[in-house]
Parts: C-alpha cells; structure tokens; sequence
C-alpha cells in the first residue's frame, strides 16, 4: 500500500508533467494566431465533457456546448482498429448537432467539434464504467501495464450555400497516447473506486485529479489523457486556415455532404443511415438528401423571414424613441404614463401609446399594469444620451443619414453608385468635406455619431495587441480623440497626436474627458495631402473601408514613408470572412457606402504589404470593430 508522502510525490510527478507538456506545447507552436481564426464565428462544442471544455477554454477559444445525443452504440467488432471506433463515434457525435442546430438552435455553426476517448488494453475497449464493479474489473486489468489512450477528434465545417444548402466537411484524426499503471493493491483500488471519481471516465479514471497517483508514466499528450488532443486539435486548425487547401487534402480526412435547410426534420433526424459507418483515410465522399416539396410553411422559416421583414419597422421605432428624447425622459422621470411621456415629448397620446407600446415588445422600455413605462437595463446602459456606452449619436445618424441612403437602395443597386445626390440633394465627391462638414449641425451629428461607436468600442481596440513598445502613436482621422483617450488609459507611456481635417479639430474640445489628458493631442491636417505627424505607430480606425484602393495606397504611401522600421500600423474595421460570406453587418453597411468597400483581412494585409508592412496579429474584439497589427520590416 502506498503511504500519503508516496501519492503526494507522485501527484507533484503528474503536476509537472502536466506543465511540462504544456510548455512542450506553448514551445512548439503559436495558439494564439490558431485559436483567434475561429473568434467571430460560431463554434460548437459537442460534448458535455468539463475536461474537455476547461481544456478549450484555457486555450482561449470562444464557444457554446450543445452536447451531442448520439448514442455511442457503434458495433466495436466492426472495426478495425480501437481509433477507428473512436473517429467515428466523434464524428457521430459531431454531425448530429451540426444538423440538428439548423433546425433546433435555429442557427448553422461554423464549426463543431466532437471528440471520443477510450482507453485500450490487451485488446479490449475500456469506456466508461457502469458500475463500481466494472470501474473495478477495468481498474485491476489496467494495474501495473502500460495501455493506450486515443482520442478521436472530428471537426465538422458548416458551410450556408446560397441555395440554403448547407455543406459539411469533415476532419477527423487521433491522438494516442501510453500510460503505464503502478502496481495498484486492493484497498488502493478500493479506496479510489469509493472516490466516486473513475465513473464518468473512460478506463475508469481521470489523470488530472486523484487518478493521477495511479500513473507511473505517460508517453505522449498528457491533455490527451485528460479528454482533448489540444496540440494536434490547434495544428488541424493551423492546416485548415492558414495553409493552402491541399495541404488540408493531404494530412486529413475530409467527408463532404449537403443537406438543405429545408429538408424534413424527421429525415435529418433518421439520417445517420445515409453515413458510412467508416471511411478509408483520404477518401471524399460527396451525396445530397432529396428535397422535399414543403406541404406547410415552417414556423422557423416564418419567423426568421418575418424578422428580416419587419426588421426595419423595429430599427425606425427605435430611432424616433430616441429622436423623440423618449429615453432620455424616462431616464430622468422614470413611470411616467404615455398622456405624461405624450406632453413631454410634445406628441399626440395615441402616437405616443404606438411607441411606448412598440418599445416595450423590443425590450427597451418596461411597463407595469397602470400602465407606466420606465427604461430597461440595455436602454440605460446603451440609449439614453449621457451614458458611458451611449449609442444615441449613431442612432441619430443611423435614422439622419443612413436611412435616406437605403431608401434608395434599389437605384444604389441599379446604378451601383452612392446615393447621396438623392437623398441629401447634393453630389458628394468627398463624402466628408461635401456631406458632413459644411453644414455645422450635421457635423456635430456625425462626430456625435464616430464618438459613440469609438467609446463603445475603443477600449477593445486599444487593448486588443501588446503595444508597450510603442511610445507615441498618431490616430490618423482620429475624430473626437474617444481612441486616443481609451490608447493612453490602457498605455501610460504613450502619448497620441489626433490628426484630422481643421472642421473637426475646431471643435473636438466638445468631447474631451471630463479629466484633462495632456498626454492627447490634436493637429488639424489632410492625411492625403499633408505631412503625418511623427510617431512610432500610426492607428487607422474605421479609415480605409471609405476610400477605394487608389486613395488607401496614397494614404498608406505616406504613412510607410513616415514609417522606420519595428513601426506599427493598428487597422481596426469590421474584417469581412474571407469567403465574403459575413459579417452581415459590414456586408450590409457596404450597402450605403460611397466610393469606399469593405475589405478582408487578407485584402488589408495585401494594401499594407505593398508599403512594406507585415501583418503581425489580427485580433477579432467580440466588440464592433476587429483589429489587426501590423509592422513595417
Ligand atoms: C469614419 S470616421 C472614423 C473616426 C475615428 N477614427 C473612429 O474610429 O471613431 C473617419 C474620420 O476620418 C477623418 N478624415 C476624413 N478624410 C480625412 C482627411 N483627408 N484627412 C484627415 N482626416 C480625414 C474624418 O474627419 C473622420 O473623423
């Protein structure tokens, strides 16, 4: 029998082992630039496992678990090999929730993950025990030998065809791993079988916690062991985004089939028969579900249809609340009824009862039986005008500017030009010289509007790289300074010039801090004419998707002239998926633009290359804009 100081020593054992693969695997490859490929898009984890999801989440991936309900009742004799059984059941476990989210979830994944563990001895299939006595039969056989461990991986791309097919592909690999057992007496077997530890575990135990005292020796990933082949999981993705599609073809299996969005629930449901049972490695194997003439409307079909309808009815109720002043009011006099609210806001009682009814359904206001209405949390945090996260300038812009440009969409896309000449009456060359700043209010209002997404925003931009090297930066077309102030918040050995047309400048004093920051200043100036000023690293936000590739390349000139090397460029845009497939929001903002475009982050590396940039990190934020970081050589 082992005495405490013995399990103790091999507990430590096992902890620096377990830090010394992590290292292993910190040492052998970057994460972070894997790991951050999947940010911005939606990735499933389809297990319930909590080793498994600490593992993924330690690695910093973002994701939602919907555990799979594949029953993991694969006939073992049918295969060749232990990993083989182990793929497909992850590959089981993964397709089921890429095809059932569609139509549960109501949503398409971009990628789900699946894996299965099982442990291997003398030939046999160790999963998890059923019952203190088998956790005991599996224990004892695996006692003082060496047995395998595989993890077998499937990540199943999830791609919307514009017919709203959607495209599955799969790859699928193992991961082996060798543990050698201790010795292991009766009462040591008893007393960790008593633990209640080994019955959720495949082979019986689990090395990361108490079962680690079992283990004399690991050969391979540790992780592996714990339930994710994390190294190769992040080298599959390494292959997947950043190298060329027939690198993937050669190192991985990949498994390619539609099934329409359309097609019947209970067919998808019944579908696994269509599934070989196993592949050979390499093999591509393509086949379509038939598509069945709808009888019904679908009430998922409906209801995304209908939001995508109505969608604007919502947008414009919002807008005129908060043209109107109505959260500003209730922030102030909270409970107001809709005849008080109705005089307040100058407005007839039933309009004003249409609204308050209208914002209640979209979660903006809150109302009790009498009726009073009062602001909600996201209306207090994001709508009325003097919070932190006010988004009330862009929503004035959104209903000012934005909304006469897509009224006229169908003549922006016949004509393929900007419409300002329709909608505002006047032709504008330079959307900021001819629309914005020659009229006062409507430049307030525009700079109102850049401030607000830039304090909604900033802090995640500023934040998003290691600048610490960097001691002054330039915020070309920096507006308001919301950027600079969040930069030197976030960095305080930095100090910011804001560069930006003398319209803007004269009256960016309306926007300083309450706190005076002499570490940001301002210079009034053209960024396409003018000299830069100096700086180690120039920031571009929301700046190259007005202008067309001519005006960047002069814009980008100027700033790699300014530029030594080891100087920085940070981007910060809405980067479209390289595919062009989203996001809709920059998709859709692309609508009303003028001579600019919407670009990847692909296309911004290519611009910023040509002036002898390379990019170094690209960072999707979660928040509005994504970011990149880019250094001249
Ligand atoms: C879309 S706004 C972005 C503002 C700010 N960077 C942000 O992210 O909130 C574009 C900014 O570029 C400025 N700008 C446009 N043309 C410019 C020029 N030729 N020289 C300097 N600044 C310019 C505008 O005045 C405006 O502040």
């Amino acid at each position: 029998m082992r005495t405490h100081a013995d399990r103790r020593s091999l507990w430590l054992c096992n902890r620096s082992l377990f830090r010394a693969m992590q290292l292993k695997n910190e040492a052998t490859m970057v994460l972070n630039p894997v790991i951050s490929k999947l940010s911005g898009k939606l990735v499933v984890l389809a297990s319930a496992s909590p080793r498994r999801l600490e593992i993924l989440r330690n690695a910093g991936l973002r994701f939602e678990v919907v555990p799979s309900w594949f029953k993991e009742t694969l006939d073992k004799r049918l295969f060749k090999s232990p990993q083989e059984y182990a793929v497909e059941t992850a590959k089981q476990k993964a397709l089921e929730v890429a095809r059932r989210m569609p139509f549960k979830h109501l949503k398409t994944p971009d990628i789900v993950i699946g894996a299965d563990t099982i442990v291997t001895v003398d030939g046999l299939i160790l999963e998890k025990p059923v019952d203190k006595d088998d956790a005991y039969r599996m224990l004892s056989r695996l006692s003082g030998k060496e047995h395998s461990v595989f993890t077998g991986v499937a990540i199943v791309l999830c791609h919307e065809k514009e017919n709203e097919e959607i495209d599955y592909q799969l790859i699928d690999f193992y991961e082996e791993t060798k543990v050698k057992f201790a010795d292991l007496s009766e009462d040591m077997l008893w007393e960790y079988i008593n633990s209640g530890e080994p019955m959720d575990k495949a082979g019986g135990y689990g090395i990361q916690a108490l079962g680690g005292m079992l283990v004399e020796f690991v050969h391979g990933d540790f992780l592996n062991v714990v339930g994710f082949p994390l190294n190769h999981f992040c080298k599959q993705l390494d292959l997947i985004y950043n190298r060329s599609e027939s690198e993937v073809g050669e190192s991985s299996r990949t498994l390619v089939n539609s099934l329409s969005k359309h097609t019947d629930k209970r067919e998808i449901q019944g579908s696994n028969h269509t599934l070989p049972t196993m592949t050979s490695r390499g093999q591509l194997i393509e086949f379509n579900v038939t598509e069945h003439e709808d009888s019904e409307p679908k009430k998922e079909d409906l209801q995304q249809i209908i939001q995508l309808m109505d969608g604007f009815k919502a947008s414009k109720a919002l807008f005129t609340a908060s043209k109107m002043g109505v959260f500003d009011l209730l922030q102030r006099k909270p409970g107001l009824d809709a005849a008080q609210v109705a005089q307040e806001i100058k407005a007839a009682v039933k309009g004003t009862e249409g609204l308050l009814g209208a914002c209640v359904s979209l979660g903006l206001l809150q109302t009790s039986q009498r009726p009073v209405y009062k602001n909600t949390d996201l209306a207090t945090r994001y709508l009325w005008s003097d919070s932190p996260f006010s988004l009330h300038g862009y929503i004035q812009h959104c209903n000012e500017t934005l909304w006469p440009l897509f009224s006229h969409l169908e003549s922006a896309v016949r004509e393929g030009t900007n419409q300002h000449e329709r909608a505002f009456g006047k032709k504008a060359n330079d959307l900021f010289q001819d629309t914005y700043y020659n009229n006062q209010s409507v430049k307030l209002r525009f700079m109102n509007a850049m401030h607000s997404i830039a304090k909604v925003t900033g802090k995640a931009v500023a934040t998003a790289f290691d600048l610490s090297s960097y001691k002054t930066a330039c915020d070309l077309g920096g507006c308001t300074g919301a950027i600079a102030y969040e930069l030197t918040k976030a960095h305080p050995e930095m100090s910011v010039t804001v560069f930006d047309l003398p319209e803007v400048v004269e009256m960016s004093e309306h926007f300083h801090p309450s706190h005076t920051d002499n570490r940001v200043s301002f210079v009034a100036g053209d960024f396409f004419k003018d000299e830069l000023p100096k700086a180690d690293l120039y920031i571009l936000a929301r700046i190259l998707h007005d202008w067309p590739d001519e005006k960047v390349h002069i814009l980008l000139k100027k700033i790699g002239d300014a530029c030594t090397p080891g100087c920085g460029v940070l981007l910060s845009e809405i980067l479209l998926n390289e595919d062009r497939s989203g996001p809709s929001r920059g998709l859709l903002q692309a609508l009303s633009m003028s001579d600019g475009k919407q670009r990847s982050a692909a296309e911004y590396s290519t611009l910023l290359k040509s002036h002898g940039f390379i990019t170094a990190e690209i960072r999707h934020t979660d928040n509005l804009l994504d970011a990149m970081l880019c250094v001249k050589e």
